[in-house]
């Protein structure tokens, strides 16, 4: 049965910028308590002062705890607990710090690939980690995942910044099934690209291949992401999606996730093969993109030379 928000503790993880602030929001409007997590404390207060705005109930209450959720799992596992001791166990966790780097594999430092593994992938173990075990003892409790479209397709530039997308959906396959018998749900959600200032910052230095093959799919509002956000995590299910790319992209690489309703285990058997049909004209479009980006700098190189 869905999770009542109403007098819930959600601990956003990220909660003080883009997406998780929205899903913050979200969260609050439906008569949640809210903790925050991030490492910067001017921004978590503004946030927490916008979140405020959107009260239900003079009970409701917005803490903040700054911490770097990459880097110690003692630090993570006492910033949980003073939570909990404020607002009582956790019934959701939305793990939604993260970072995006992108470039060529030669010109990405090796530095990238553990900053993007420690921040991406670790920054979501150890929060979960640190709730699992009330969680499972309630026989309550969801945790959310924020992958990405680039956590379902490998795609230029995104060496670094795909596999430790990748990585989430096997830490949350595995989680599902030790969790689903104590009632604790697991929810991985594919977001494509977002307005937020992360991914702002994130075209500052994005390859040009990057840019037009992402432009495939539309930019999403992140209070639309974070709407479907907690939708799909109040009622437990393991995919989140977006739009009508997002619904291709999760039936077509759905592999052995788990599923959550005979509606969409029968969704993918169907569409299986006619989607796999569409994915190779796309297929086809990326690597043409990329060629022809590789033959312009190539003429452009030329032209730099003689000139
Ligand atoms: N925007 C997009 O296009 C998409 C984003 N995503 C994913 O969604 C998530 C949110 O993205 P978005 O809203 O754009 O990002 P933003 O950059 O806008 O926000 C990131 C949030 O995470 C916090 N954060 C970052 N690193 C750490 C850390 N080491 N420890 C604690 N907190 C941290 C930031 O606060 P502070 O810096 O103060 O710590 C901030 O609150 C990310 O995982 C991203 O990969 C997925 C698909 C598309
Ligand atoms: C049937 C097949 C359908 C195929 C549709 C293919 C669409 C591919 C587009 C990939 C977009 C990647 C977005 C990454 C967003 C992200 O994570 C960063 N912005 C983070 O900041």
């Amino acid at each position: 049965k869905p999770l009542a928000l109403p007098g819930a503790h959600v601990v956003v993880t990220g909660g003080s910028s883009g997406i998780g602030k929205c899903v913050a929001i979200e969260c609050y409007k439906q008569g949640a308590f809210i903790t925050l997590v991030a490492r910067n404390e001017d921004k978590l207060l503004q946030a927490k002062k916008e979140i405020e705005k959107h009260s239900v109930n003079d009970k409701q209450v917005v803490l903040c705890i700054s911490v770097d959720v990459s880097q110690d799992y003692s630090q993570v596992e006492n910033v949980i607990k003073q939570a909990q001791e404020k607002l009582g166990p956790v019934d959701m966790l939305v793990n939604c710090a993260g970072m995006s780097l992108s470039g060529k594999f030669e010109d990405l430092e090796v530095s990238t690939f553990e900053r993007l593994m420690s921040v991406n992938y670790l920054g979501s173990v150890y929060p979960s980690r640190a709730v699992i075990t009330t969680m499972k003892e309630r026989r309550v409790g969801r945790i959310v995942f924020v992958s990405s479209q680039a956590g379902q397709l490998g795609l230029f530039g995104f060496t670094a910044y795909s596999s430790s997308k990748f990585a989430i959906r096997g830490l949350a396959e595995a989680l599902q099934m030790e969790v689903k018998p104590y009632n604790v749900y697991v929810t991985v959600a594919y977001p494509p690209d977002t307005d937020t200032p992360g991914f702002a910052e994130e075209n500052k230095t994005k390859p040009l291949e990057t840019r037009l093959i992402s432009e495939t799919t539309s930019v999403c509002k992140p209070e639309q992401v974070a709407k479907q956000i907690v939708k799909d995590a109040i009622q437990g299910n393991f995919n989140s999606s977006i739009g009508s790319d997002g619904y291709m992209l999760s039936s077509l690489t759905c592999g052995m996730a788990p599923v959550t309703s005979i509606t969409e285990g029968l969704q993918q058997v169907v569409t299986m093969g006619l989607f796999r049909t569409i994915a190779l004209f796309y297929i086809g479009s990326f690597d043409s993109i990329v060629r022809r980006c590789m033959m312009q700098r190539a003429k452009s190189e030329i032209a730099d030379k003689t000139a």
